[in-house]
């Protein structure tokens, strides 16, 4: 596969991804080889019937299969090859930065240290950075339906490393967690200096995107397609001018078109919107394939993709240098692309 976008495609717009969880991009090619060269059984007789059991019917069942995978990820060698493969997939797609989740307590809970899951996937980040030219890091996510205490145990594990992070997210699964539990957590990862996100109103309600808001004091949200069902909220996202971090295909994989058709009305009302990929290998695409996509079904001008694109940079965690870089090279991609159509044209 090619590393380099194409510069003629919505796959080359350069952009930023800020909603991929690295364990979602475990592709059951890789799966496999992880396994075997860790000696681990998979209960699945082939790559294809692992692949052929990626249907879900919401977000439980879906990450029952993605801790499940997860689970023969041992060394700090794994970590680093998981991470390189999705950025040279990312890279091919257009990704320029990108901001990483990962879920460490799914790792320590199997005797996997925290060190040598930070160590590999930073290493893939430099590698990242020296090879293909993406910047960004990663944003460390407590599981929100395990003990509130595990939550700051992990934190102060890597209290003496934030350096190597660029902050704290919270993922699994969403209902009856909300996240007013991860109160004292959350603040004191603002003390340490780590940036603020969680993901919120997916699955749950309305009121977890104003508690993430309100008590965890998030700078993005992640989802929040079910602000939609409270207006106040919605104004409050538009004016404040909230980035909301969606992932169009993992929406309809896990709730249908009910969740997929949020993305337009989200950007109808106006409201902050960035198109992310979540856990790709799952889903059935990257970030470049989101943009493909809702570009196919709902039609969306060009303009507004580049939009979506430039949304990415600006509500991103990179230095305001890095940002006015990545938005010169969109800037370019208009360029090359407005010249295409006319010499197609012609
Ligand atoms: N879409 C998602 N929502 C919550 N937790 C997750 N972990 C991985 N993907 C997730
Ligand atoms: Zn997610």
């Amino acid at each position: 596969m090619s590393q380099h976008a194409p510069a003629h495609s919505l796959l080359g717009l350069p952009k930023a991804e800020l909603h991929l969880h690295i364990e979602g991009t475990f592709e059951p090619e890789l799966v496999f080889a992880l396994a075997a060269r860790n000696g681990i059984e998979l209960p699945y007789a082939s790559v294809e019937e692992l692949r052929q059991s990626y249907s879900f019917d919401g977000l439980v069942s879906f990450l029952d299969l993605y801790y499940e995978c997860m689970a023969v990820l041992r060394t700090e060698r794994d970590f680093y090859e998981l991470a390189m493969a999705y950025y040279e997939r990312a890279s091919a797609q257009g990704v320029r930065h990108a901001e990483i989740f990962f879920d460490p307590q799914a790792h320590t809970s199997r005797g996997v240290s925290i060190d040598t899951v930070i160590d590999g996937l930073s290493r893939a980040a430099a590698d990242a950075h020296s090879t293909l030219g993406i910047t960004g890091g990663l944003i460390m996510c407590f599981l929100r339906d395990l003990p509130v205490s595990s939550a700051h145990e992990t934190l102060e594990s890597v209290a003496h490393r934030v350096g190597d992070l660029i902050g704290v997210g919270l993922d699994s699964a969403e209902a009856g967690f909300p996240p007013s539990l991860f109160a004292e957590v959350y603040s004191r990862a603002a003390e340490l200096g780590l940036r603020l996100v969680a993901h919120a109103g997916e699955e749950g309600p309305s009121d977890y995107v104003w508690e993430a808001l309100r008590l965890l004091k998030v700078e993005r949200i992640d989802h929040g397609v079910r602000s939609l069902e409270d207006s106040d909220l919605v104004d409050y996202l538009r004016e404040n001018r909230i980035p909301l971090t969606v992932c169009p295909l993992s929406n309809l994989r896990l709730g249908g078109h009910v969740a997929f058709n949020a993305l337009p009305a989200l950007i109808e009302a106006g409201l902050f919107v960035t198109v992310n990929s979540d856990d790709p290998a799952y889903f059935g695409g990257y970030v470049g394939d989101n943009f493909t996509q809702i570009e196919r079904v709902f039609g969306l001008s060009q303009s507004k993709l580049v939009e979506l694109a430039q949304n990415s940079v600006v509500a991103s965690f990179a230095p305001d240098s890095r940002k006015q870089q990545l938005l010169a090279e969109i800037d370019e991609w208009i360029g090359v692309n407005q010249g295409s159509q006319l010499s197609a044209r012609r």
